[in-house]
């Protein structure tokens, strides 16, 4: 497309040389720049992006998107105020907007956005349509997954993503949607049929500051949601809330769009009583606006309750019956890192969860203590250049719930490890916790090898933090790691 043709569609910008020039494809790193690219500049937080628009001149980009001209640099220039948002409206431009092409379903929240997505995923698949997912662990489609690097891609990627699914005739895509890629635009310019809401806890404060600029940036996605009434029902957009949550009155305030509540503890759309959770599974009674149901999850945990009543709520407004959302919730054995037992016929029990913040290491702990029958053995750590302030909250809880904490490492990156397992011990100095109920094991590995070693008959070692990761970063250095494998071995060196 011509310069001077995507001028068009951010009306105060301005060119400086060639507007006839053509820009084949865009781009944002320039580290992956192609021939004929236009490159756009971000200024980020770590470094400027118009840093690099003299590599991306050298490796063949056409023209530049900078906020403010680059005279050293001799390519065409598009002017713009914001180049984020510059990234989102042409992203749509060059992928032929493809949220308007198939039903984009977002999650957002503290904790189970992932959980949420598998769950609503496999209900659509059962029902033979055709759904993308995108998220913590991977993106996937028709059968084919590729890793992410983050949560929820950048504008200009989540719109080649989408664009990809379009055209191999996706109905929908479910996906997480961070609180970073909110306050950073990353969904701007996508159109969302339905809009998620999980739950708010504590987390991201190195990144937010405060409770309250965190629950705003999640409040970005519901004040976008559905300004415009569509004639035709099937194109009207929604948000799924959770009533048990204080944050859903003030995200009902800011949507324009029908809200759909779910919840256990008040009246709401798509209502769960009468839980059960045992150690195999959790039964629940549901009543919704279409119809009510018991319910067996394969699943553990109270807080799987929510998911699925969110996944529930989500999949009705798609019109699929309940009686086949029950079949296929009651199919799904559980999602990968997420309570995930590591079993190799030992006489304890062992959890890989990916708990990481002080809510999600609360109920995951609460569900474990609800079935343990020996001791509550817990690992975790957390993680480097991350909320400092949940270190020592996450150190109080494990220490409540747990029989014996070890305190280590979980992905230290640029920090020293003894300084992070120190801010969790700080927690437990405070409850004055004695010194025979925890230790601190800085390696990861020594740390799950000591707590399977002095697991007993019917204890219950959860390793917490890390779920389906199999890495452990350290300084910049991404090494090889996985709980699971490294809790397997170590049972199998077990002196029977
Ligand atoms: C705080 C944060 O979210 N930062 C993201 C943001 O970084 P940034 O704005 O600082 O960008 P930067 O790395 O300084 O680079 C600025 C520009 O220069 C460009 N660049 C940079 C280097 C280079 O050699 N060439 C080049 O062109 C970059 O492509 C970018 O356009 O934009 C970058 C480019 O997309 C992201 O990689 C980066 O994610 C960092 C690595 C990150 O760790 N983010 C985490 C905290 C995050 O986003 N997490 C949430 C999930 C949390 C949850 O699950 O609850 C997520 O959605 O994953
Ligand atoms: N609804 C929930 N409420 C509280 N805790 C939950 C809930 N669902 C899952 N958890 C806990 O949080 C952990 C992470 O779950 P999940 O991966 O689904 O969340 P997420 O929101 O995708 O996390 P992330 O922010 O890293 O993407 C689980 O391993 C579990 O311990
Ligand atoms: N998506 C979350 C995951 C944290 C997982 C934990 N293992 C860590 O590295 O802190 C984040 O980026 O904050
Ligand atoms: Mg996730």
């Amino acid at each position: 497309m011509l310069l001077k043709d995507l001028a068009t569609y951010l009306i105060a910008s301005e060119i400086s040389g060639d507007e006839n020039v053509d820009c084949q494809g865009i781009c944002f790193d320039s580290r992956q720049v192609n021939r004929g690219d236009l490159f756009l500049c971000l200024p980020g937080h770590t470094v400027d992006g118009h840093q690099y628009a003299k590599q991306a001149a050298e490796q063949g980009a056409s023209a530049l998107v900078v906020q403010r001209f680059l005279e050293e640099v001799p390519l065409p220039q598009l002017k713009v105020k914001d180049s984020r948002l510059a990234m989102a409206v042409l992203g749509n431009i060059f992928f032929d907007y493809p949220s308007n092409h198939l039903k984009a379903i977002g999650i957002t929240g503290t904790n189970g956005k992932t959980t949420t997505t598998y769950l609503i995923e496999r209900i659509l698949l059962d029902q033979g349509m055709k759904p993308g997912l995108i998220g913590t662990i991977e993106r996937r489609f028709d059968g084919k997954a590729v890793p992410m690097p983050r949560t929820t891609p950048e504008a200009l990627d989540l719109q080649r993503y989408l664009h990809e699914m379009v055209q191999e005739d996706a109905s929908h895509c479910v996906m997480e949607v961070s609180s970073h890629a909110l306050e950073q635009g990353r969904v701007k310019g996508t159109h969302f049929r339905t809009a998620v809401f999980t739950n708010l806890t504590q987390d991201h404060l190195d990144y937010h500051e405060t409770m309250e600029a965190y629950r705003a940036a999640k409040g970005l996605f519901f004040s976008r949601l559905g300004n415009e009434y569509p004639q035709d029902p099937t194109e009207r957009s929604y948000a799924v809330l959770n009533v048990d949550d204080a944050a859903s009155d003030y995200f009902a305030k800011l949507t324009s769009a029908e809200t759909i509540t779910y919840g256990v503890d008040h009246q709401a759309d798509v209502k769960a009583s009468n839980i059960s959770v045992t150690a195999r599974g959790t039964t629940f009674h549901i009543e919704t606006f279409r119809g009510s149901a018991d319910i067996t999850l394969r699943m553990v945990g109270k807080f799987n309750v929510y998911n699925a009543l969110a996944a529930i709520a989500t999949t009705l407004l798609e019109g699929i019956p309940l009686e086949s959302i029950k079949e296929s919730l009651e199919s799904i054995k559980g999602v990968e890192g997420r309570v995930e037992a590591v079993d190799e016929g030992q006489s304890f029990t062992v959890i890989v969860d990916y708990a990481h913040t002080p809510d999600g290491l609360e109920n995951v702990l609460r569900t474990v203590n609800e079935f343990a029958k020996g001791r509550v053995i817990c690992v975790f750590g957390c993680g480097g250049d991350r909320d400092r302030k949940k270190r020592p909250i996450m150190g109080k809880i494990a220490a409540k719930y747990g029989d014996h904490v070890i305190i280590t490492s979980d992905n230290p990156r640029t920090e020293d490890p003894v300084l992070i397992l120190k801010d969790i011990e700080a927690g437990l100095i405070e409850d004055n916790i004695p010194l025979d109920r925890y230790e601190l094991i800085v390696d990861r590995h020594a740390a799950i090898q000591k707590a399977i070693e002095m697991a007993s008959h019917d204890d219950v070692v959860l390793i917490a933090g890390k779920g389906h990761e199999t890495y452990q970063i350290i300084g910049k250095e991404v090494h090889d790691f996985d709980d699971r494998l490294i809790a397997k071995e170590a049972i199998r060196g077990l002196v029977k």
